[in-house]
């Protein structure tokens, strides 16, 4: 199964600051689960892993098979909250080129994802694609209102339609969004299209562990239940009050007092190519939790060792206003061994019998010794291998840090008010009405 481990040896501060925060951690454990704070009616998340619809579960595995029964593509329509889960976890967890892979090895559909942007050359690439293809559709909108999905499904839908007929596109398009509200609700129902609910508790930052990234993950093939599992010993564990018990209440410790030391970025940082896209998600949970009210962290990613040849030397001698979080991976299932070659011209040689592992992980090593070094905090979490149980916990363990870290700054972390400035923009120069 595994534990996460939080290891701050090297967050350069003193104990005495650690323990300042902790009556203020302890303040808000008690606040997030009384359910009084801000923004408290978007706590739905803290305990959906155990309270979440099974009857709704099964009927995602059900969807996910006849998904793949039917096609060899599926197209994810969301931005944000409702696409950023899901293909972190498909990334984390499928082969590197799985969308390349021939059917037989693949064996679930392949995935691509629309509606993220408002790129008219994506969407005409997409559809030259998929020309040949066996297409389902996973439209995703908690709102139903967001502009880029909604492009897309509009685009999508007509091009479904005029391939399958109007009646057998209903049965290859399923809409996840809101139970009562919104226009996709509205048109799923007009349209008869098999829907998912995304709790009115649940943002769309905290929401992978509901529909929203379950039925695209559970469609690439990924066991849904060992990752609600992860997310559910997460809910337990990450709930205890002793703190030096709690990895993830030490980390939101940890952050505030770098950001209160005067840090203004945390860079999330990343050693393993399948799990970039863990930054994507977790710049938009802490970004749109606690970017506001001219406060937090600015959050950021590095995937090394390749940013390492990039960006490697800013963290090194730029400004000191930066600290890290390494996200390490323990175990890999694949892996490849260095061999002996005669004439050593490459001067390899010394790295004869060595995984590629065991030379990443002293990239990390080197790095973050390096690095503090020369003055940049390093924080390290640690999951003990790549799969859905602990891809599960560790989403669960950011989301909890969040929500705690954002009380103990001082903003309601499951608001995003500050979105809609560019909307409104938008809008006007759209003239809509
Ligand atoms: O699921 P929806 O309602 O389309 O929203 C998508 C994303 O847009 C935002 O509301 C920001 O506009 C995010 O918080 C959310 O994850």
């Amino acid at each position: 199964m595994g534990k996460i481990k939080f290891d701050f040896e090297n967050a350069l501060t003193k104990s005495h600051e650690y323990e300042y925060l902790k009556p203020m951690i302890q303040a808000a454990h008690q606040t997030l689960h009384a359910g009084n704070g801000a923004g408290n009616d978007y706590i739905g998340w803290l305990d959906y892993p155990t309270s979440y619809d099974k009857a709704e579960f099964e009927r995602i595995k059900d969807a996910a098979q006849r998904i793949n029964a039917m096609a060899d593509v599926l197209i994810v329509i969301g931005i944000g909250g409702s696409y950023l889960g899901a293909k972190t976890v498909i990334d984390a967890l499928t082969h590197s080129f799985y969308n390349e892979l021939p059917k037989e090895k693949r064996k679930t559909a392949k995935i691509y994802f629309a509606g993220h942007q408002i790129s008219g050359t994506y969407l005409t690439d997409l559809l030259e694609m998929i020309e040949n293809e066996s297409v389902c559709i996973n439209v995703i909108s908690k709102s139903g209102t967001t502009t880029e999905p909604a492009i897309a499904f509009r685009v999508l839908k007509k091009a479904l339609e005029a391939k399958y007929g109007k009646e057998e596109a209903v049965k290859r398009i399923f809409a996840t969004t809101d139970a009562k509200n919104g226009a996709l609700r509205a048109l799923s129902t007009a349209n008869g299209y098999e829907t998912f609910v995304i709790p009115a508790n649940v943002g769309g930052r905290y929401s992978v562990i509901t529909p929203v990234g379950l039925l695209p993950i559970a469609t690439a093939g990924i066991d849904i239940d060992a990752f609600m599992q992860g997310a559910a010993d997460g809910q337990k564990e990450f709930s205890v009050e002793n703190i030096d018990e709690n990895p993830c209440y030490q980390y939101a410790i940890l952050r505030n007092v770098l950001y209160n030391k005067g840090k203004a970025i945390e860079v999330l940082v990343n050693y393993e190519p399948s799990m970039a896209f863990l930054a994507e998600w977790w710049m938009q949970l802490y970004g749109e939790s606690e970017g506001k009210d001219g406060k937090g962290l600015f959050p950021t990613k590095m995937n090394n060792t390749t940013d390492l040849h990039s960006m490697g030397q800013m963290i090194q001698d730029g400004p000191r206003h930066v600290f890290e979080t390494v996200v390490r991976v323990e175990n890999f299932e694949k892996d490849v061994v260095l061999e002996l070659e005669e004439n050593d011209l490459d001067g390899l040689n010394y790295l004869a019998g060595k995984t590629m592992s065991y030379v990443n992980e002293n990239a990390f090593k080197g790095t973050l010794e390096a690095h503090v070094d020369g003055n940049v905090p390093n924080l390290v979490v640690s999951i003990e291998k790549k799969d859905a149980y602990n891809l599960g916990k560790l989403m669960y363990f950011f989301m909890k840090a969040c929500g705690i870290s954002g009380y103990v700054l001082g903003v309601n972390p499951f608001d995003q008010p500050g979105v809609e400035a560019y909307k409104k923009n938008m809008f006007r120069l759209l003239g809509k009405k």
